[in-house]
């Protein structure tokens, strides 16, 4: 996206791939962006680094980096992996900012945050804000929201896949095509998070907006109230912060 909205020219990017990775491998030389199999000279050719490995993956990557990162700005993506924990294996000249996006952002309606590092300047700040804004929304916010935000925006795309799916289903089963139920289904959650974010309205005022006494919207929510739906939405929320923690060796 960044190449696409010319904040980046290919040829001022450099990406490290895993040698099993063709998918990676393809789309980045698709773009014409270099790629490399080894993740030193990543770091030697850039001031800014995206760290996107997998959390497992970071340690190893972290300490094949060190002796290169001194006067760098590291951006990590990397879900449950401490600000201390990376500033602790990189350079003490390294600075870092972790942030968490979300996937919609391929398609510029994203929504990420970021936590600045000790070392990270009002300068590296700024450029995060404006990578990130350039695919959506992005905020600062405290490195303690950080797994719950994880939890809620960052895999909450799956969520709502989820949920549009089986709203397509239930309409496939009462005899709708399934092309114009994934339409609707999808527009109809795109119409609804619009209104959320924009009104200014609770979600249960407009949730009463749409319920006409005796109607079939009514018959339909008490449907979702006896089926748990919403003990599973805010559980799954919860089990995802609970994931990062686990991840991060925290307990609290
Ligand atoms: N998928 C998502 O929607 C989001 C993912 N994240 C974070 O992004 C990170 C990556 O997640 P995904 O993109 O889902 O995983 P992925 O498996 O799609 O991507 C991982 C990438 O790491 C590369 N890789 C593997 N081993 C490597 C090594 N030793 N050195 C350099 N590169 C290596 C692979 O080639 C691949 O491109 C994770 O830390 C996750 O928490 C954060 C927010 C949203
Ligand atoms: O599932 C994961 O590990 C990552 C974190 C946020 C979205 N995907």
């Amino acid at each position: 996206m960044f190449l696409k909205l010319g904040l980046a020219k290919p040829n001022t990017l450099i990406a490290s791939v895993h040698p099993a990775d063709k998918l990676s491998l393809q789309s980045f030389q698709s773009l014409g962006v270099e790629t490399v199999i080894k993740n030193a000279p990543v770091v030697q050719q850039s001031d800014v680094v995206f760290v996107s490995v997998k959390p497992q993956v970071v340690p190893s990557v972290l300490s094949e980096i060190q002796p290169l990162s001194s006067g760098k700005l590291f951006l990590s993506v990397a879900m449950g992996i401490t600000l201390s924990t990376i500033e602790s294996s990189l350079s003490p000249q390294a600075r870092v900012i972790r942030v968490m996006p979300n996937l919609p952002a391929v398609v510029c309606s994203g929504c990420s945050v970021f936590v600045r590092g000790s070392k990270a300047t009002d300068a590296d700040a700024d450029i995060t804000q404006k990578l990130l804004q350039s695919v959506g929304t992005c905020e600062p916010v405290d490195e303690s929201q950080l797994d719950v935000v994880t939890a809620l925006s960052g895999s909450g795309p799956a969520y709502v896949f989820v949920m549009i799916e089986a709203l397509a289903d239930g309409a496939v089963h009462m005899g709708m095509p399934r092309d114009l139920a994934y339409r609707l289904a999808s527009q109809t959650v795109l119409g609804a998070g619009h209104m959320v974010r924009d009104s200014g309205m609770h979600p249960g005022q407009l949730k009463d907006g749409v319920t006409s006494p005796a109607g079939s919207t009514a018959a339909a929510l008490r449907q979702l109230e006896l089926s748990g739906f919403r003990a599973a939405v805010s559980g799954a929320v919860e089990q995802a912060t609970l994931r990062c923690r686990q991840i991060s060796g925290k307990t609290k």
